[in-house]
């Protein structure tokens, strides 16, 4: 595939693709990416980053050992943090998670085809110092943090508990005589569980244990706990610390467990922010709101929707470039065999990815701003509008992790066979995804966190309170009946909250009846959480539809007239996929009728054909470079076949022509000699 000068060529039927495409392809490279100057910083950051000296790498990371791909990643990583602290600056710094490390994660994934170590040491290690601890604490363990002389990590989760967090088992005893705290493990379930880095690499751990003094626990606090020495990396006596085993995804991050056997730390290393503990052992509680010391894990929600939202734009990328190089069986017969691209069914798989991965993009940015907007009130101690931020934030994490991770899957089965291979990067990127289900909130407990939530809120509603805006349509879809149906977007959105709102009606009688009948309000609530969880995914759902139909025309009003276009049959699909996958709850609440289900059909199946020339611009214009990329399937150019066949030339396996097992058994075994 190469010219006689030695430049390699883009497959044709890609070629073609772009060269039909009806829009400016950066022209959405800008929007996705917050405006032209970010792109262009973005692009020079990658530049600099995406060497190939630091990339290249042998033997590809799933054919090494286990310990070989952690030693790798902690080279890597070792490697990445230098080049990014001695170049930054130029850049303006790494402003502490201003963009430029919203960047910097991303290019990351040039590096580690898992995880790099050292990311729970700048995702959670770094933010939890600058929330939970004072303006002094943060003096003394900032600059060691971001210096690296200091890494570390998050343990939390234990062997016996990681949602229900009052449950956590780990002490921390205050002892006035020498100004310490005595961290204990006292069962093997309150060993440390999960913590990433935890296992071979970070020498510090922000630690959540259940605070005593004065012979009264006063639930969980955070502290600051060195568990390795700084020069020879023992652990520290009192310290039993390993690393958990191989898991389904995440394995170069060497997740670890963690006991403590009375070890004892200074009285300053508890992160004071919140709450206090005086020489004496007197607890002085800062926190008005009680639930501050939970803020790193809100954060990380907020960060997350971010990651799937670029995790699935990376997989529809490989997926769609794909579906557009592959060709197979033949619509009619005699005919050339199509673009798998062509076939409606494949434009049903992904160009919902496309849109989600753009809804989750705008909705993650537009959370973001809204979490900068609850910090600042934080700081002027006003907590008001955290349980909203709480709920809102709990549902978004879980429902984008959920989507992605789903869609994630479906761009798998969309490349047949080859999206099974290790060297599509399809698996990787799943396995990376579908834990974010899981960790900083289990999907159903964070549901049930916003459902908790809604129903307070109806129940405002039904008194004739004023509501927050997420959940201000209550009060227009309080009264019952359907809501009515129209099928312009605006109509969709309403008649989603309308949904939302006739769901969380049901909770609220289903709730009320089993009352009635006798049972305490939390056995009603168990009865009650199958609907709940449905109720807090609508929910969800009308506000990720809500942000993204108006994010999307904001941000386009000054595009050119095909940007618009595209951008616009993008959000409409979105709003009839949902329409058609939830036309159950449409019927039950809203005034739909059989012939709108049907217009809706259509509709949907016209925006199919409307995109499908702009498929590889479109994905084209999430401008991921092939080294993030990291796909034989999903190269700018198109080498879908040589690739797969450089890769498989790589494999171990293939050094020699004959492997030894054949001498060892299976000659003697053909033999019969075994
Ligand atoms: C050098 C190379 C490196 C390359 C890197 C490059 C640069 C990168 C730079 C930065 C990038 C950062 C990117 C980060 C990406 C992320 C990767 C992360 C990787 C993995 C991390 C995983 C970490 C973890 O999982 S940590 C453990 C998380 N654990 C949990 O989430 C537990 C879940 N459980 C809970 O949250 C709670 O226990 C609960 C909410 C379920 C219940 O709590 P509870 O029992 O105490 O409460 P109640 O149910 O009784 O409710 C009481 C009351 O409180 C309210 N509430 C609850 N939680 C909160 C909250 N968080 N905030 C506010 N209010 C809250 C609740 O609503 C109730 O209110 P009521 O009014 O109803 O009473
Ligand atoms: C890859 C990965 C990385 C991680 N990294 C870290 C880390 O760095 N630091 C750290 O501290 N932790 C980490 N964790 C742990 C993670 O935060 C927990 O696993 C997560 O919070 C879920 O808790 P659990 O494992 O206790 O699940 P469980 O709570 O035991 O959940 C099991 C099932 O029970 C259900 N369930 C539980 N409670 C309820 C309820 N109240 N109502 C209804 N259903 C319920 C859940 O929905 C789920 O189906 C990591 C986990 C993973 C997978």
């Amino acid at each position: 595939m190469s010219d006689n000068k030695g430049v390699r060529r883009v497959n044709e039927d890609l070629a073609r693709e772009r060269a039909n495409c009806s829009f400016d392809v950066r022209e959405i490279t800008f929007l996705l990416d917050g405006g032209e100057n970010n792109t262009i910083t973005r692009k020079k950051i990658e530049d600099f980053t995406l060497t190939d000296e630091l990339l290249s790498d042998k033997v590809p990371d799933e054919c090494l050992s286990p310990k070989e791909k952690y030693e790798n990643a902690v080279r890597k990583s070792c490697l990445f943090g230098k080049l990014v602290k001695d170049k930054l600056l130029e850049f303006g710094g790494l402003e502490t998670f201003g963009p430029n490390s919203f960047v910097l994660r991303r290019i990351a994934d040039a590096f580690f085809k898992e995880i790099s170590p050292l990311l729970l040491h700048l995702g959670m290690f770094v933010p939890t110092i600058l929330g939970q601890c004072t303006a002094e604490q943060q003096s003394e363990w900032l600059p060691r943090a971001l210096s690296m002389q200091v890494i570390g990590t998050y343990a939390q989760t234990e062997l016996g508990h990681g949602t229900f967090i009052r449950g956590l088992e780990t002490t921390a005893t205050y002892d006035p005589e020498t100004e310490e705290f005595v961290l204990h493990s006292p069962t093997l379930s309150s060993f440390k569980w999960w913590a990433g880095g935890l296992g071979k690499t970070v020498n510090h751990c922000i630690v959540v244990a259940q605070l005593h003094t004065k012979g009264q626990c006063h639930g969980t606090h955070p502290f600051i706990v060195q568990i390795r020495d700084l020069e020879t990396h023992q652990p520290l006596p009192g310290i039993k610390v390993g690393e958990i085993g191989p898991k389904l995804g995440f394995n170069t991050a060497d997740n670890g467990f963690l006991g403590f056997d009375k070890y004892r730390i200074p009285r300053m290393n508890m992160m004071m922010k919140n709450a206090q503990i005086l020489k004496d052992g007197t607890y002085v509680k800062l926190d008005r709101h009680g639930k501050m010391t939970y803020g790193t894990m809100v954060f990380i929600r907020v960060m997350v929707v971010n990651e799937v939202a670029f995790n699935l734009a990376k997989a529809a990328t490989i997926a769609v470039r794909y579906s557009a190089v592959r060709r197979q069986s033949e619509k009619k017969p005699g005919e050339p065999e199509p673009q798998i691209l062509d076939y409606v069914t494949q434009q049903h798989k992904l160009f919902i990815c496309i849109a989600t991965a753009h809804a989750l993009q705008l909705t993650s940015d537009w959370l973001w701003r809204t979490f900068s907007g609850v910090v600042t009130d934080i700081k002027h101690g006003k907590t008001d509008s955290l349980p909203e931020f709480h709920a809102l934030s709990s549902c978004l994490k879980a429902i984008s992790t959920s989507d992605a991770a789903l869609l994630i899957e479906q761009c798998r089965h969309s490349c047949g066979g080859h999206g099974y291979m290790m060297s599509s990067n399809l698996p990787l990127i799943y396995s990376f995804v579908t834990a974010t289900r899981t960790y900083e909130g289990d999907y159903t407990v964070l549901l049930l966190q916003t459902a908790r939530f809604l129903i307070k809120a109806w129940e405002q509603a039904e008194a004739g309170k004023p509501l927050t805006p997420t959940v201000s349509y209550l009060t227009k879809y309080f009264k019952d009946g359907r809501v009515p149906w129209d099928s312009t977007s605006e109509g969709i959105v309403n008649a989603a909250y309308g949904v939302a709102a006739g769901k969380i009606s049901a909770c609220v009688k289903s709730i009320r009846n089993r009352v009635k009948t006798g049972l305490s309000y939390e056995d009603a609530w168990d009865l009650t959480t199958v609907q709940l969880v449905a109720a807090a995914e609508a929910h969800c759902r009308a506000v990720i539809c809500d942000v993204y139909r108006s994010e999307a025309v904001r941000l386009t009003e000054k595009s050119s007239p095909n940007v618009r276009a595209v951008m616009r049959q993008l959000t409409t699909l979105y709003l009839h996929y949902w329409a058609l996958e939830r036309i159950g709850d449409l019927l039950r609440y809203s005034a739909v009728s059989e012939e709108d289900v049907v217009a809706l059909q259509q509709k949907y199946e016209e925006l199919l054909a409307l995109i499908r020339p702009d498929a590889v611009g479109l994905v084209d214009a999430f401008d991921i470079r092939d080294e993030i990329l990291n796909s034989t399937l999903g190269a700018y150019d198109g080498r879908v076949y040589e690739r797969l066949m450089e890769e498989a030339l790589k494999s171990p396996l293939n050094a020699e022509p004959v492997n030894r097992s054949f001498h060892m058994y299976l000659k003697p075994l053909m033999q019969g000699k075994l």
